[in-house]
């Protein structure tokens, strides 16, 4: 990579006791990229993540944020400057979709006036219709709705870099990939970089520039989907085998010929 990435993660381990949750990663992400990270269930990529913006800290090795060691920066300016949306929404549940959105403008002390206009942005962004949503508890919604307000919430401060678990994963196929497709619009729009788990590699190859595949810690392989056909692993090309698999059947059973 020639210019300096937004995310750099050099030679990076941590582990919980005898689980190496992740070893000896390396992985630039690039200011204005968009990376799924790809992997089954235990292979490391919350950990991954949660090690950028310091919920967890690193045994080994260095994570930079634009040019900047994390461990020399405040973990809360630090959570400032990076958004993260959590795989359930992760929103408080005795307060509304309002409050829920303006908590970091009302932590960083802005005025009351400053954090409604803010907040009437954010659920524009997020296209949540204003008077509908923003007085409702998020008991009241339904999981995409939810999400939309998680990703809002996310972008209140104006970060540059966003992290995302699974967040389209408990969604239904036809929300999942609504909000998939918005989340990507709004990527380039506010021009973000962003990092995003998944465990489905079709959503990885839809949305992602560039694709990370985990498996028990380590960095199996990482680039384009066209990159990644390239790999000599195994277990990466029988995670692209899937999508593939699925297309073909989808051809051979849904006719063409119909209205869908
Ligand atoms: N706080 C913790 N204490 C102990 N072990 C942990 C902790 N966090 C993660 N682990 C272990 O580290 C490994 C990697 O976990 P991690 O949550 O990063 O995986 P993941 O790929 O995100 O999984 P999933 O897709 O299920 O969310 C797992 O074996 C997990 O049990």
């Amino acid at each position: 990579m020639h210019s300096r990435p937004m995310i750099g993660y050099a030679r990076v381990s941590k582990s919980f006791g005898p689980t190496k949750a992740v070893d000896d990663v390396s992985l630039d992400i690039a200011e204005g990229e968009f990376v799924a990270v790809v992997g089954s269930s235990g292979s490391g990529k919350t950990t991954l993540l949660r090690l950028a913006n310091r919920l967890i800290e690193v045994d080994g090795g260095t994570i930079t944020v634009e040019g900047e060691d994390v461990h020399n920066i405040d973990p809360v300016a630090l959570r400032r400057r990076i958004g993260y949306v959590f795989q359930s929404g992760g929103l408080f549940p005795h307060l509304s979709v309002a409050d829920n959105i303006g908590i970091t403008p009302k932590l960083l002390g802005a005025p009351a006036a400053d954090i409604v206009t803010r907040v009437d942005e954010l659920l524009e962004l997020v296209q949540l219709d204003r008077s509908a949503h923003r007085d409702r508890l998020p008991e009241t919604l339904s999981g995409g709705q939810r999400q939309r307000v998680g990703v809002a919430r996310a972008l209140a401060a104006r970060p540059r870099i966003v992290l995302m678990d699974e967040p389209f994963g408990a969604l239904d196929p036809l929300t999942r990939d609504a909000l998939g497709e918005d989340f990507r619009e709004l990527h380039r729009k506010l021009g973000l970089t962003t990092v995003m788990i998944t465990h489905d590699m079709t959503e990885a190859i839809l949305l992602a520039d560039r694709i990370a595949v985990m498996r028990s810690g380590t960095l199996l392989a990482q680039g384009t989907p066209a990159e990644l056909t390239e790999s000599g692993d195994d277990y990466v090309l029988e995670l692209l085998r899937t999508p593939r698999r699925q297309v073909e059947r989808l051809n051979a059973l849904l006719p063409r010929s119909g209205a869908a």
